[in-house]
């Protein structure tokens, strides 16, 4: 194979037949993601593999959560969209179809100077308004980074990788300290001080640290608290922040914070003003609401949201949020075995295009788990529809509660055909192939009068900086399919590749679809 070729040995048969692939663009922990064609409608997309999805209960349980939570919130704007999901013939790998991108943060921000002041304002509206929607059906990431963080020509972004997302829903149902910090594994340099210590304190104020870690890192072009260890990472956080007051320090109780922040921190001190002091005001003051010792006192994703720093984007009524927490239809406190995680993934989310060979393991992987009853009535285990399938909009009477997904998903539906009109002249003025949205009429008009945001020249430096992109991330996990390093490493683009952030702004939504499972209800969207 000639070094132009994209290196499709890893890949299936019957994924090679369906996609055409361009290139391999990204490589993370736990699989390779390429950006391919689909050869019947000529999409473009991401081919995410990830390998050895079910090698045990951890990573079957990863790769069950990350689609759940994939399917149930890829509705939004601002997180990438699942279109399909396929099993590899040796039913241990798992593909994953994605809208694709052109490329992600980490890459931006490594590339220098192409992030103006309003790029760095609208990308973090548009993460706080993506956590708001996460938020509201009381879930939260608990992985945001800027290489989760993925963006196109347009500086729209999209939220990634939901392989540690919990509900906290079900959290609430444990008993405190039991079981549920145990396989958080979050990029260290974006994690909340109260996980780094053992906390138990467990709140939607984890992701709210992430943003606070990503803004700064978009204004310093570098991460702000890159610590080689977890030691060495809660003292530059102690070192920067002002002293936990009597009140902070409950937080800390029975930890290793107790000791650590109670005393002067070691080594050189820098505020957050002395570290920022080259950035906007209103920039510094929204870092310094999120990066706050105490959870507690962290600004919410809705209080962020009516900060002055993104003032010029801030429209409630395209700020989306669900009226129901969203549950996998698993119990996520309990750990279920290997097969049970694939059998429910086949059933919920597995598309029935995939190679028939899976599909037969599949039905031979659900029997094994069939009561009797369900044994004799085989049409109770029909798969469930797909990601890639048009979804099912409740028909049952909606309670009270529900009215304003009802209308959201109205609304949505009209701006998807204000974006499709739109999307035309836009894409051809930008020469991209695939990839871009853009503005509804409404938001477009309202940043021409609130703003301008400037066409960047060109995000090819970030694309090129990918190729010396050496791991600057915390390793995670090592993947036994040949994969280098278990960070985020990536492939270089191609010159034709090279993308230019445009103008636009994307508001939208969801369409709900109910499932109830084993008794429970759900929102899936
Ligand atoms: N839809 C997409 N479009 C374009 N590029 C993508 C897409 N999805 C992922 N990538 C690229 O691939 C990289 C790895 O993807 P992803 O984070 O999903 O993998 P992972 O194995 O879960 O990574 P991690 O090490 O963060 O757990 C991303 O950082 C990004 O550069």
């Amino acid at each position: 194979m000639t070094s132009g070729e994209p290196q499709t040995l890893e890949l299936d048969d019957f994924i090679i037949k369906k996609y055409e692939i361009k290139k391999r663009i990204g490589k993370g922990a736990y699989g390779i993601v390429w950006k391919a064609c689909e050869r019947k409608s000529k999409k473009v997309v991401a081919l995410k593999k990830i390998f050895d999805a079910f090698t045990n209960q951890t990573d079957a349980q990863r790769t069950y959560r990350e689609i759940m939570f994939l399917k149930a919130f890829s509705g939004h704007p601002n997180v990438i969209r699942l279109l399909g999901v396929h099993s590899a013939l040796n039913y241990k790998d798992i593909y994953l179809v994605f809208e694709y991108m052109d490329t992600d943060l980490h890459r931006v921000i490594l590339s220098k100077d192409i992030l103006k002041d309003v790029h760095k304002r609208y990308i973090m509206y548009q993460l706080l308004k993506a956590t708001l929607f996460l938020h509201s059906g009381n879930v939260i990431h608990r992985d945001q980074k800027p290489s989760n963080i993925l963006i196109d020509t347009n500086c729209t972004c999209k939220i990634a990788d939901f392989g540690l997302a919990r509900s906290l829903s079900q959290l609430s149902d444990t008993p405190v300290g039991h079981g549920d910090l145990t396989d958080y594994v979050a990029t260290r340099w974006y994690r909340a001080p109260e996980i780094l210590v053992g906390s138990t304190c467990y709140t939607k104020g984890i992701d709210m640290w992430s943003l606070g870690c990503i803004l700064a890192e978009m204004l310093l072009e570098k991460p702000v608290f890159p610590g080689p260890s977890s030691i060495q990472q809660l003292q530059l956080i102690s070192q920067t922040l002002p002293p936990p007051t009597k009140e902070d320090m409950k937080i800390f109780a029975g930890t290793y914070g107790s000791k650590l922040f109670s005393q002067k921190p070691p080594g050189k001190h820098a505020t957050l003003d002395e570290i920022l002091r080259e950035a906007p005001s209103d920039a510094v003051d929204l870092v310094k609401k999120l990066l706050v010792l105490n959870p507690l006192k962290r600004l919410t994703a809705a209080e962020a949201l009516k900060h002055d720093y993104v003032a010029k984007f801030h429209a409630i009524d395209s700020e989306p949020v669900l009226c129901n927490p969203v549950t996998p239809p698993l119990n996520d406190n309990v750990m279920l075995s290997v097969d049970e995680y694939r059998s429910k993934l086949y059933e919920l989310a597995v598309a029935p295009s995939a190679a028939s060979g899976s599909r037969h393991h599949a039905s031979r992987s659900r029997r094994q788990h069939q009561t009797p009853q369900q044994q004799s009535n085989p049409s109770k285990n029909q798969l469930r529809p797909t990601a890639t399938e048009p979804k099912q909009v409740a028909s049952r009477p909606r309670p009270a509660t529900q009215a304003s997904l009802a209308s959201y998903s109205t609304a949505e539906a009209r701006r998807n055909s204000l974006q499709k009109k739109d999307s035309s002249s836009n894409l051809a003025s930008s020469g991209m192939g695939a990839g871009g949205e853009n503005f509804s009429k409404t938001t477009a008009k309202k940043m021409e009068r609130k703003s301008s945001l400037p066409i960047l020249s060109s995000v090819s430096a970030a694309a090129a900086a990918s190729s010396n992109n050496k791991c600057l991330m915390p390793a995670s996990k090592t993947v036994s399919s040949g994969l280098a390093h278990p960070s985020t490493t990536s492939q270089p683009l191609s010159g034709q590749d090279k993308p230019k952030l445009r103008r636009t702004s994307t508001p939208g939504g969801t369409q709900a679809t109910k499932a109830s499972i084993s008794g429970q209800r759900q929102w899936w969207y």
